[in-house]
Formats: C-alpha cells, sequence, structure tokens
C-alpha cells in the first residue's frame, strides 16, 4: 500500500479491550452518525406520520412501489452542480462496483418504469415511502438519513397532474391539522427561466446549472450568485434581467414581462384555475423565485414552506419531462414531489400538534399461580383468536408488578387466571379504568 494509508482505508480499530473471549467492556451503543434508532414512542410517531403518507396516497388511487435503497452510482451522476451529487453516499463495494445509497428515490422510479417499458399502460400514480441517503462531512452535525414519501404522475403532459399532485399534499396537511394559515405553496414554471434565458441566447445544456445556482439564491449572497451565473457564460444584462424577473409574485406582472404567448404563463393560468376547482387557492402562491434544486424539473415546479418562515422547505417537486429520456427511455412527461419526514415534525411540534400515540393493549392475562401458565396461554390465544391484544404475563409476578405493568402498557382490562375459577371453567376480568371487576365463563369472554 502507499504508506499512510488514508483515513478511508485505515484497518478498523480494535474494539477498546478485547478480552480473550471477545468480550468487550462495552461497544457503541449509539447508530452511526447521523442516523437514528426508532425505539417504540419514536416509532408510533413514524408510524402515525407513514400512515397519512399511505392513506392520501390511497385517496388518490396511487399505487405503492418501493426499490432498492443501494444503486448504481451512475443513476445519480449528474453535472448539474446539485448539493444531492456533492453529498453522494457512494462508495465501491466488495465486487469493485461504484455503488450508492440512493440520495432519492425519483431516478429509482425512472428505472424501474423503462426497465418495464411497453407492458406499462400509462398515465402510472405510483408512491412509494423510502429511507434516503446523503454523506455530509459531519461538521454540520446534520442527519444523513431521512424517509421521504414520493407520489408521482407519468405519462401526463397537462397541468391537471401538478393541480392533482398538490391537491393530495393539502389533503394530506389538512388531515394531520395543518390549515393553510400554517403553510402555503410557492408555484412556478421553469419555463419561466426558459423563456427569458432564451432571450439572452444562453445554452440549453447550462439550464440545468443555472437553476441549481438561483435555487441558492436565499442560501448565499447575491453577489455570490452572480458570481456563478457568469461563470456558465451569461452576461451582466441577461443576470440583472434574470434576477429581476425572479423577483415578480405575480401572474399579471409576469405577463407584462413575458407576453401572453408562451408555455410558462398558459401553464400556470391554468394551475390556479384548477386550484380554483380543487378547492386550495388559499394555499398557493405564483413565485418566480422558486426553482428547487435538482435539475431535472423541467416546468411547474412546487414547494411547500411554512408561513412563520422558521423551517426549511416541508415538501417539493415538479415537472421533469426529460428524465426517462436521459437515461435512454421513452419521451415519456413525469411530474411528482417528494416530502420528508424531518421538517413536518419539527413544524407539528411548532403548532403543538404532535399527535399522542400511546402503546394501546386490550388485555393483559396472567396467571395466579405459577402451574396456571398453561391455562394463562390458553386464555390468551382464546382471546388472540377473537383478533383482541394480549400481553400475556410470561413469568410469575407478584400482582402489585402486573398492574404497573397495565399501566404502562394502557391495558384496558386484567385477566386473571386463579385457581378456584378456573375449576369452574371461569377467568377473573378487572376493568382497568372503572376498577370494576367480575368473574366470566371463558366461553363468553370476548
Ligand atoms: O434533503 C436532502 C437529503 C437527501 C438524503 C438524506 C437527507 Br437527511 N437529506
Amino acid at each position: 500500500g502507499s504508506g499512510r494509508s488514508g483515513a478511508l482505508s485505515a484497518p478498523p480499530l480494535p474494539p477498546a479491550s478485547e478480552g480473550e473471549d471477545n468480550t468487550v467492556e462495552k461497544i457503541d451503543v449509539n447508530p452511526p452518525k447521523g442516523t437514528r434508532d426508532f425505539p417504540p414512542e419514536e416509532m408510533r410517531l413514524r408510524n402515525w406520520l407513514f400512515h397519512n403518507f399511505r392513506e392520501v396516497s390511497r385517496l388518490y388511487g396511487f399505487e405503492e412501489v418501493d426499490f432498492p435503497v443501494l444503486e448504481s452510482e451512475s443513476l445519480f451522476i449528474r453535472k448539474a452542480g446539485e448539493e444531492i451529487r456533492d453529498q453522494l453516499y457512494c462508495f465501491e463495494d466488495r465486487g469493485n462496483r461504484r455503488v450508492a445509497l440512493r440520495p432519492e428515490l425519483t431516478p429509482s422510479l425512472a428505472r424501474l418504469i423503462i426497465q418495464k417499458g411497453k407492458s406499462l399502460s400509462l398515465p402510472l400514480k405510483w408512491f412509494a415511502v423510502g429511507q434516503c441517503w446523503r454523506y455530509e462531512r459531519m461538521t454540520r452535525g446534520r442527519r444523513r438519513e431521512h424517509y421521504q414519501w414520493n407520489m408521482d404522475i407519468i405519462g401526463v403532459p397537462q397541468v391537471t397532474a401538478e393541480a392533482e399532485l398538490i391537491s393530495s399534499m393539502v389533503t394530506f396537511f389538512k388531515r394531520i391539522g395543518i390549515t393553510a394559515s400554517d403553510v402555503g405553496f410557492k408555484v412556478s414554471s421553469r419555463k419561466v427561466l426558459q423563456e427569458v434565458l432564451r432571450l439572452y441566447s444562453v445554452s440549453k445544456d447550462s439550464f440545468g446549472k443555472v437553476c441549481i445556482i438561483i435555487d441558492k439564491i436565499e442560501k448565499i449572497p447575491v453577489d455570490e450568485v452572480k458570481k456563478e451565473l457568469k461563470s456558465v457564460g451569461m452576461s451582466d444584462m441577461a443576470i440583472e434581467e434574470l434576477l429581476q424577473v425572479l423577483s415578480v409574485r405575480s401572474l399579471t406582472k409576469l405577463e407584462e414581462i413575458l407576453g401572453s404567448e408562451g408555455e410558462a404563463i398558459a401553464d400556470l393560468k391554468q394551475l390556479f384555475s384548477l386550484a380554483e376547482k380543487f378547492g386550495y387557492s388559499e394555499w398557493i402562491q405564483f413565485d418566480a423565485s422558486v426553482v428547487r434544486g435538482l435539475a431535472y424539473y423541467t416546468g411547474i415546479v412546487f414547494e411547500g414552506f411554512d408561513r412563520e418562515g422558521k423551517l426549511r422547505a416541508i415538501c417539493g417537486g415538479g415537472r421533469y419531462d426529460q428524465l426517462l429520456s436521459t437515461f435512454g427511455g421513452d419521451d415519456i412527461p413525469a411530474c411528482g414531489f417528494g416530502f420528508g419526514d424531518a421538517v413536518i415534525v419539527e413544524l407539528l411540534k411548532e403548532k403543538g400538534l404532535l399527535p399522542e400515540v400511546g402503546l394501546e393493549v386490550e388485555n393483559i392475562v396472567c396467571a395466579l399461580d405459577v402451574d396456571l401458565q398453561g391455562a394463562a396461554a390458553t386464555v390468551a390465544t382464546i382471546l388472540r383468536d377473537k383478533g383482541q391484544s394480549v400481553d400475556l404475563v410470561l413469568e410469575s409476578k407478584p400482582l402489585k408488578w402486573v398492574f404497573k405493568r397495565a399501566t404502562r402498557i394502557n391495558a384496558r382490562r386484567l385477566i386473571l387466571v386463579g385457581n378456584t375459577e378456573w375449576q369452574k371453567g371461569m377467568v377473573g376480568v378487572k376493568i382497568l379504568s372503572s376498577g370494576e371487576q367480575y368473574e366470566i365463563k371463558l366461553d363468553d369472554l370476548e
């Protein structure tokens, strides 16, 4: 090897103090940097969130799909200067293949559609909830993984598809108690940019790069943005005009600048009219500065934001009509969005809308002495076969312990299996909320 081994290829350090029998005084019990465990309480909140993602997808007639979290690195290699590319969680596997943990789901969706080819009847309405990764130098201490809900409509060129997708996100927000005064959607179209850049004969292949630079407009100083725009070949005049157009917040104003003939205006007018019909006009606003940070968008783009301006974008997406053809597939129109699991939880905390998702068990079943453990198992099975949840006490424990556990697991009732009752084919029942107590024949237990 070459002298000093680089940090990435250094052999793993042996555990702290390895005993003869491979024991260590204690492993590092934390999950890898930037990743999370989901112990029961956190998992209940995650399941509640994903259940709402899935319910909305069902309401809109979408079918669930998924893909490997590991993909060929080449699926995500785009040369537009995207952050998602700079932070790709990529490596060489043991077969010397360049692979990556997916940073987003859309390229995998495109890959699967091309793979399925003619066997798919369009339009497709597919959704996925998947873990996505990035490798960020921990200098910023941010997360390296999150879960994203994606909804995509494939094969519909009309703006009705984008209108449907925004409607689904509005439905999601309403389901969890978020209103139009909490959250809005900034909506624009990259065709606005296209029409401006064409005026200044900026080449098509720098279009993606220009979008990525503009997406940083609120994150880096405007002089830095101008410098980067210059470096992709834009003239000072073009840059000034572009920044001017990006500050437009009304469609009427935009029409004055671009004229009424372009596709951008037509698409946006149709979208705002459809929003009226869907009943979510109060949720959306035109904002020419929205471009989103992914290079492949080609038309309408949108992002959900918190009106207090405290948080990062909640969700976002748009039309990507060229993605499939850039992967060698047919020229199939597509649009979709991504909705992460992090910002939405921060928003719910801000709004005091986090749900109280406690553990709910119907029954706790306990044998009153050790030779009735089998009888208790029989009772548990009878209840479970009736679809009732049972926490079966698996060791002989004092009643005090059983009551404590019953309270912790929020059991509705305690089923006691005792000798005298069991001889009569009966069990004791205690309703824990009221304290009501009675005996009942096993057959009558429901
Ligand atoms: O939003 C960009 C992104 C991609 C992958 C993982 C995480 Br955390 N964040």
